[in-house]
């Protein structure tokens, strides 16, 4: 009986009024869902049609992550979705929701798009005040925790930091609008970033995020990036789905696993 009641909690509408610590934290989400798969693609939805993301999730089904963009106006000078949407987007697919928040006070607002349901949430260092504290509550309530550097933005004063987060997310344009060029200047940080990782053997994935499509995915591979957000090259194709097959077999053939 309990355990009937249970279901229906889980499957139905989300409580809205819920306070964060009735919620029981959620076992880890998986990273990938494809197994084995080394490179992971993370199409970004704010190239999508916001009117039909259930459909637009369902146009990659070879994707690992799908990349939800959350941006308050204040943090980046752009607006896009929060929550509610992000609690129905969860519940739409299979496909682990990759949460960037590019939010000022990400502190508070962090656990909750975990318990919304995302694979991995993702806070920007600059804007976190309490970045460890943050980092370990996202997973504690079954997300994976990821840090989030601006191009202009050092590597070295977090590497302290990798055993608390699951990415390393390396933004290769400023925050806040899809289609811009990827910023070759933020190659060395990359190669730097994947020997820190390498070094200190962290089990972190390297993520990359803006302007990489299939003219510059390898570049970002070929520097120690694993993990790429593409977002134009993605939804602005024809075939959404062969462009991540494009993508991952191009970043794939020069990290060498190809
Ligand atoms: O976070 C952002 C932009 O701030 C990205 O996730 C963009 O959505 C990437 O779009 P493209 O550069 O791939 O078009």
């Amino acid at each position: 009986m309990i355990y009937i009641v249970k279901l229906e909690l889980s499957s139905g509408t989300p409580d809205r009024t819920a306070r964060r610590g009735d919620r029981a934290p959620r076992p880890a989400a998986p990273l990938a869902t494809l197994p084995g798969v080394a490179i992971q693609i993370s199409p970004s939805i704010l190239s999508a049609d916001f009117a039909r993301l259930a459909d637009e999730a369902a146009a990659v089904p070879n994707a690992d992550w799908l990349h939800v963009d959350v941006m308050d106006g204040h943090f980046v000078p752009n607006l896009t979705l929060g929550l509610p949407v992000v609690e129905s987007l969860a519940r739409a697919t299979d496909t682990p929701l990759d949460c960037h928040l590019m939010i000022e006070d990400p502190d508070r607002w962090a656990p909750a798009y975990a318990e919304a349901g995302a694979g991995s949430v993702t806070v920007h260092a600059k804007a976190a005040r309490a970045p460890v504290r943050t980092l370990r509550e996202i997973r504690r309530l079954g997300a994976r925790a990821g840090l989030a550097l601006n191009p202009a933005e050092p590597v070295e004063p977090y590497a302290d930091l990798v055993g608390e987060m699951d990415m390393l997310l390396l933004m290769t344009v400023e925050p806040g609008f899809g289609g811009q060029r990827f910023l070759d200047l933020v190659l060395p940080k990359i190669r730097r970033a994947r020997e820190i990782l390498d070094g200190r053997e962290a089990s972190v994935w390297l993520q990359v995020d803006g302007g990489v499509g299939d003219d510059t995915i390898e570049r970002a591979a070929e520097a120690g990036a694993d993990v790429f957000v593409a977002g134009s090259a993605v939804y602005g194709a024809q075939d959404p789905s062969k462009a991540v097959d494009s993508l991952r077999a191009r970043a794939a053939a020069a990290a060498g696993l190809g």
